[in-house]
């Protein structure tokens, strides 16, 4: 049952903790768990992988990589809708995506100094792909699309084995429209640590992007520093601030959209109407019985989930802003209003028509999105992550003369005299 606070209810406080906890207590009991698979990957390669993908998805690949020739081989046995829905929201993303990239940049005085900057893709990058209680074609479409465009010489997807130990014909297709270099079937921890070290048949790469469960996020962490990460994507979040002008049967269903994705997920509404808290909670039980995924959208309703009635919608924004959610919907007869307002969430949703799977399929923006508060200092997957930059530097003879002396004063007040000789020896 999701709780529902009225007014002047005991809240606030109480809850922030409990969500924090959430991550928390959740961290605490993987934590161990996951340090102890990446050692076991680090010094067993692709035997310990083996031995992970048996026990805890059940399964052994008869091969761990999927050729394209393969993947090719798996499109017959997807929906031909499936496949034209999948390329539409492919242009889509692309198109957001392409806006992002960022070009080198030169530029020469009149007395001949010249100084850019290059701006390149990573050459090896991993992108993780869940598919642990679900598939997650989309994913693919979200991790590859702006790793392409950014210049990433070579992707490297991994993704659990179905099952029966088979790939997922859905996701070997989005590999293909993507444009995905290499694909193997390993999930979870061992597959995040598979990448940072590399094992016999998977590639060490440069930096390791994507969502995942707790298992993978806490991966990703712990493995911060021997290769690069995006941000910690983690358990679903979706928190919706409404007015009196929302619709009860929208909000129950954007709500339950999120909490489908993991007993962790976690689903919060924050409404200025007592009105409209009560008749969401009445929709919650009314569609919940008609979704597949209903007993763990119950369960991470039943922890993570709350209808609060706020005083004001100030009040709601800053209970939003201190939350830092991954997605933020506002049901607000302006929502426009809010743009300003809105400092932490990974990506906002405005008005009655913009509901969260729009933007988790179709829209364009990126669903790879910061969870359990680090919206407030990462951002959404995106261009940016997939490149690198170096500096330059050209002084003529001259430049150089005109900028010894502070150059020289500078090194020899931090008592490094062997920086001033190199600017003193070509005087
Ligand atoms: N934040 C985002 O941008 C974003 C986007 C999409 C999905 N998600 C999240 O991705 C997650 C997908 O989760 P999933 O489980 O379906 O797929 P997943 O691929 O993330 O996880 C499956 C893997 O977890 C590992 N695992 C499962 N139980 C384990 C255990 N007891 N010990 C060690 N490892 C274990 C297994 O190796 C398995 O292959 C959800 O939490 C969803 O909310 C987040
Ligand atoms: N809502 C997820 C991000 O938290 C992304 C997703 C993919 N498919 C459906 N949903
Ligand atoms: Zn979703």
């Amino acid at each position: 049952m999701i709780q529902l606070v009225k007014k002047g209810g005991s809240f606030g406080r109480d809850f922030i903790r409990q969500l924090k906890l959430r991550n928390e207590e959740s961290n605490r009991q993987v934590e161990t768990a996951v340090s102890e698979i990446i050692e076991n990957v680090r010094l067993g390669g692709d035997t310990a992988v083996r031995d992970y993908t048996l026990k805890f998805d059940g399964a052994l690949p008869d091969q761990t990589e999927i050729s394209s020739g393969e993947m090719k081989g798996f499109l017959s046995q997807c929906e031909p809708d499936f496949l034209s829905a999948l390329s539409r929201a492919a242009e889509n993303i692309k198109d957001f995506h392409s806006r992002q990239k960022q070009q080198s940049w030169f530029n020469t005085d009149e007395d001949g100094v010249m100084m850019g900057q290059r701006i390149r893709g990573l050459s090896k990058v991993g992108i993780y792909v869940p598919g642990g209680t679900a598939a997650y074609p989309s994913s693919v479409l979200m991790n590859a699309i702006p790793a392409k465009i950014a210049g990433v010489q070579e992707i490297i997807m991994v993704t659990p084995p179905g099952k029966d130990g088979k790939p997922n014909p859905d996701i070997m297709a989005a590999a293909l429209t993507a444009g995905v270099d290499r694909v193997f079937l390993v999930g979870g921890a061992q597959a995040v640590a598979a990448l940072a070290f590399g094992t016999e048949t998977i590639p060490k790469v440069d930096k390791i992007v994507g969502p995942g469960n707790i298992y993978v996020a806490t991966a990703k962490k712990q493995l911060y520093g021997t290769v690069d990460i995006d941000m910690i994507a983690g358990p679903s979040e979706i928190l919706i601030i409404a007015d009196e002008t929302a619709k009860p049967e929208f909000l129950a269903a954007d709500l339950m959209s999120q909490a489908e994705h993991d007993v962790l997920a976690s689903a919060i509404l924050l409404t200025t109407s007592e009105e409209i808290a009560e008749q969401t909670v009445a929709q919650i039980d009314r569609q919940m019985p008609g979704l597949s995924r209903k007993e763990i959208i119950a369960r991470s309703l039943d922890r993570f989930g709350a209808i609060v009635v706020c005083e004001s919608m100030e009040e709601a924004v800053a209970f939003s802003n201190e939350l830092a959610p991954e997605h933020l919907e506002v049901c607000a007869a302006n929502p426009m209003e809010y743009i300003g307002k809105i400092d932490n969430a990974g990506s906002v949703f405005l008005g009655n028509y913009s509901p969260e799977p729009l933007g988790d399929y179709f829209a364009g923006p990126n669903h790879v999105l910061p969870t359990s508060g680090t919206a407030r200092f990462f951002s959404p997957l995106s261009v940016d992550s997939f490149i690198k930059k170096s500096s330059f530097i050209y002084y003529t003879e001259s430049a150089l003369k005109s900028a010894q002396k502070d150059i020289i004063q500078l090194a020899e007040t931090e008592g490094l005299t062997a920086h001033a000789n190199s600017i003193k020896v070509r005087r």
